[in-house]
């Protein structure tokens, strides 16, 4: 008897090791997938793949695209695996256009880093914000919202916006001149900003800086921790598995307060008929009008229209409509308040730049006569957008951004080089890399707004300039966040001279792991009230 348990253990752990051995195998010829293609590739252990150093966090996002995009100065386009996701990063910017423009349609996905919408279970919000959307409810989503960021209703936001940087100065204008932690500041600022532009509510966390808002930002936006770290990597691996059990990147207590505001918004206006002109109020009109569409139906929530059965109409669902004021989080929270804070440190590094923004920036404000900034007086200011264009240059906040490939694809570049991209490959686009190469940039390191003078900008090559991505799926937030920026950048130079201290970190510090730029220490600088 006892013969045949040991037999059976010595089958089940020969069993074993057989899966484990053919486990091994499986994972070995992944990760030696770009052994047999005409480009170099960086090698990587198992699992974790080339990105081992950032997955681990041992560096940051930023530092890590630098170094790889260093690795091969003459290709135009090698490989690393991502974990077990092959990745081609494209180093050309031809080769950029091609897949990001020309030929998008193989490359309208990117991969499911927050999730993948393949369900609808109703605890699902991140997943149904426009980044996480894939394919055609990628397409349908995107066509919807785009008129809620064009010019016209953004400019409507704009007193929003000066409203808040208003509220700022007069805060940190009372405390007189002190050091204070920048990163902090523009972090309550873009806060503040999303609380009235996308959930309608208004908030001053620089001198009510324990309000609930405020403490619910800062409790969902900490991406560092490691239940959301476990949580992101489930996504990559098992995306379905999530969605079938409703596992949301945002905690169940985040999602209650956030969707509970947006409903409670929504309930207020159609009882009250208020308008106020933000982003609970263009959804809204989309939920009333619905949209005309030629695009396929392959959704629920679309209508087909008793006029036109051919062209149906596509509503917007309650969830959706949260989903989309969560975008303002995960795409304009981190993003805003980090370009503030480096574009503060480059001002205090350089004064002579400084000076010359604060002299252009009094000018209008004397013509204003005391008036508050406007937005067309916004965009006259040059300097104040040459300024702002070098620090998106040297600082973007998404040091890389990814396509995922939903069709196979032959990479050509024209003069010989030919690879094939298979479906479910992933392309990145170091953008960090590329704004700082010597031969786009020459002395990438420098902070020289000149660079975008009228004189000079026409220097700069196509497709090297991707602070806000490229293509059909770049950041449709841009003109949005292009005013939201410089309007701060207006009050905040018209308001206080910064300056550098003992504790301002020169280099500054990032933070380590697959996250956006961000300053690890915070970013201390002096504001002194002019
Ligand atoms: C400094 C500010 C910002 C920067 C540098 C920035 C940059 C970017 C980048 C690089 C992408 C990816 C584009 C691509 O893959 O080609 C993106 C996507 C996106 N951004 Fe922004 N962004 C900023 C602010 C905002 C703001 C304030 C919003 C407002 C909601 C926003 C909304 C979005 C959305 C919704 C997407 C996804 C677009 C899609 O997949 O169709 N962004 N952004």
């Amino acid at each position: 008897m006892d013969m045949v348990i040991i037999y059976v253990l010595a089958a089940l752990a020969l069993l074993l090791l057989i899966l484990l051995a053919l486990l091994y195998r499986f994972l070995a010829r992944k990760n030696d997938y770009f052994r047999n293609k005409p480009i170099p590739s960086l090698p990587g252990p198992l699992l974790l793949g080339a990105t081992k150093p950032m997955m681990l966090s041992r560096v940051s996002f930023t530092e890590y695209v630098k170094s790889t995009y260093d690795s091969f100065p003459d290709a135009k386009v090698f490989g690393l695996m991502n974990t077990v996701l092959p990745l081609y990063v494209l180093r050309d910017p031809e080769l950029i256009r091609k897949i990001a423009v020309d030929d998008f349609d193989h490359f309208t996905d990117h991969r499911p880093l927050i999730g993948a919408d393949h369900g609808d279970h109703p605890n699902l919000i991140a997943v149904k914000t426009l980044y996480a959307l894939n394919g055609q409810k990628w397409k349908t989503m995107r066509s919807m919202v785009d008129p809620a960021f064009a010019e016209l209703n953004v400019k409507g936001m704009f007193e929003l916006i000066v409203e808040c940087c208003e509220a700022l100065v007069t805060h940190y204008r009372e405390q007189g001149a002190k050091e204070w932690d920048v990163r902090d500041v523009f972090e309550r600022f873009s806060s503040d900003v999303i609380a009235t532009c996308a959930f309608g509510i208004k908030f001053n966390s620089s001198s009510d800086r324990d309000n609930e808002f405020y403490r619910n930002v800062k409790k969902m936006m900490v991406f560092g921790n490691f239940k959301t770290q476990l949580k992101i990597a489930a996504y990559w691996f098992t995306p379905w598995f999530m969605n079938r059990f409703g596992i949301d990147l945002i905690s169940q207590e985040s999602s209650d307060y956030f969707s509970g505001l947006i409903k409670e918004a929504v309930r207020t206006r159609e009882a009250s008929d208020v308008i106020r002109p933000d982003m609970v109020h263009q959804l809204m009109q989309l939920r009333k009008g619905g949209m005309v569409t030629n695009q396929q139906e392959d959704d629920q929530q679309q209508e087909v229209s008793e006029v036109t059965p051919s062209l149906p109409k596509v509503t917007i669902t309650e969830s959706e409509m949260i989903g989309q004021c969560w975008t303002f989080f995960f795409a304009g929270f981190d993003t805003v308040s980090s370009t503030l804070t480096f574009l503060a440190y480059e001002l205090a590094l350089n004064p002579d730049v400084q000076e010359k923004l604060s002299a252009e920036i009094a000018d209008i404000h004397q013509s204003l006569k005391g008036r508050s900034i406007t937005f067309e007086a916004l965009n006259t200011m040059k300097y104040l957008d040459m300024v702002l264009s070098e620090t998106l240059r040297m600082w973007p906040s998404n040091p890389a951004v990814d396509r995922l490939c939903v069709q196979d694809y032959t990479l050509d570049d024209g003069q010989g080089l030919q690879c094939l991209l298979e479906k479910g490959t992933g392309v990145w686009i170091p953008i960090h890399g590329i704004h700082r190469d010597p031969n786009y940039y020459p002395e990438p390191d420098k902070f020289d707004p000149e660079r975008f003078s009228e004189q000079r900008k026409g220097e700069i090559k196509p497709y090297t300039y991707l602070p806000f991505g490229i293509g059909p799926r770049n950041c449709i937030g841009m003109r949005f966040a292009m005013m939201e920026l410089k309007c701060m950048v207006y009050y905040l130079v018209l308001n206080f001279r910064l300056e550098r201290t003992e504790k301002t970190e020169v280099p500054p510090v990032f933070e380590k792991g697959y996250a956006t730029l961000g300053a690890a220490n915070g970013m201390v600088l002096k504001m002194v009230p002019k």
